[in-house]
């Protein structure tokens, strides 16, 4: 059989990165370019054939519109190229979720594109970033991997970019999946998918944004205040997204600012798991807000962002995107 072509774009994170003695617990991310870590894939000997791109080399902390924008290009090119089976993204942990779930708003189902990072270190001894780069080499060159959006390998496991949380703040098993856990299990020599594809033929959900607009998080709090929201609007945003108490509570005089603001509200949690649903405590019929249901807030902001990008603005319309999967 033929050998997948897979191609790494590198954007840096803990998968390259380096402290420089595998005992030494500060490290920078982002030190491995895209050849060295083809240089260690090689070692691996995986069956695939490999090309790289390097699109950044960062933590992930620091992506933003200009890597999104790259990423975007890089993958679409690629996944128009006959040559290339399928897409890896290397990518720090902390906004994996991010990435992984833009780029799943406006790619067509297709060839599989995976986001891979890593919890230590390239050098830390019982580096996992290695292992789940081979893993995300089995699934990139899965064909039962395609049409399934953007699919993110951590550990041993596989989960869709609707669904993926970083979930723990160290540890190799920090990514959980909200609602469904991971779709499929993975080592470097076996992929065990729990259902077919779910986005057979599935057109890109919203074309890709000229840019983003500022869309801010408020997180909610025991005695928070409403004043809060009044920062947000005088810092120019177009867009709240309440990380909300429980189904997505704050304070009553908090909500009531939140209804007088003119720009589109979204509630969300600050809750890990489980969703905000409509009309509960807070009315948001009467107040014009929208429900986040099961995205948490960082994925919430994203969707509201290119919502706002895309001219809908409507909150029954707004709503309608986020009740869809
Ligand atoms: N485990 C990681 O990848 C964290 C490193 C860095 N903060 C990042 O997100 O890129």
């Amino acid at each position: 059989m033929k050998r997948p072509r897979i191609r790494i774009l590198a954007t840096g994170g803990t998968i390259a990165g380096s402290a420089g003695s595998a005992l030494r617990r500060g490290y920078r991310p982002g030190q491995i370019g895209v050849e060295d870590l083809l240089a260690s894939a090689a070692t691996l000997e995986i069956d695939a054939e490999f090309d790289g791109r390097e699109i950044a080399a960062i933590g992930s902390q620091d992506i933003g519109w200009r890597e999104w924008d790259a990423l975007y290009r890089e993958i679409t090119a690629a996944l128009e190229d006959e040559a290339v089976d399928g897409v890896i993204v290397t990518h720090g942990t902390d906004t994996a979720e991010e990435t992984a779930f833009l780029l799943d708003l406006a790619l067509p189902a297709g060839k599989p594109v995976v986001l891979v990072g890593a919890m230590r270190p390239a050098d830390a001894v019982g580096s996992d970033g290695m292992r789940n780069l081979a893993n995300a080499a089995r699934v990139a060159g899965d064909a039962g991997a395609a049409h399934r959006g953007v699919l993110v390998v951590m550990s041993d496991h596989v989960f869709a970019a609707i669904d993926v949380r970083k979930a723990a703040t160290g540890g190799t098993e920090a990514f959980r999946g909200f609602p469904r856990g991971p779709i499929a299990t993975v080592t470097p020599t076996s992929l065990d998918w729990f259902g077919p594809a779910d986005r057979l033929g599935r057109p890109a959900r919203f074309p890709w944004p000229e840019s983003l607009p500022k869309v801010m998080i408020l997180t909610a709090y025991a005695g928070m205040e409403a004043d809060t929201v009044g920062c947000a609007l005088a810092s120019g945003a177009q867009g709240i997204v309440l990380a909300g108490l429980g189904q997505g509570n704050a304070p009553a005089t908090v909500i009531e600012a939140l209804a007088a603001a003119k720009v589109a509200v979204v509630r969300s949690s600050r809750v890990d798991q489980g969703s905000v649903d409509r009309n509960l405590e807070v009315d948001d019929d009467e107040l014009g807000f929208v429900a986040a249901r099961a995205l948490g807030p960082a994925k919430a902001r994203i969707l509201l962002q290119v919502l706002i990008a895309s001219g809908i603005t409507d909150p029954a319309a707004m709503q309608s995107e986020f009740d869809r999967r």
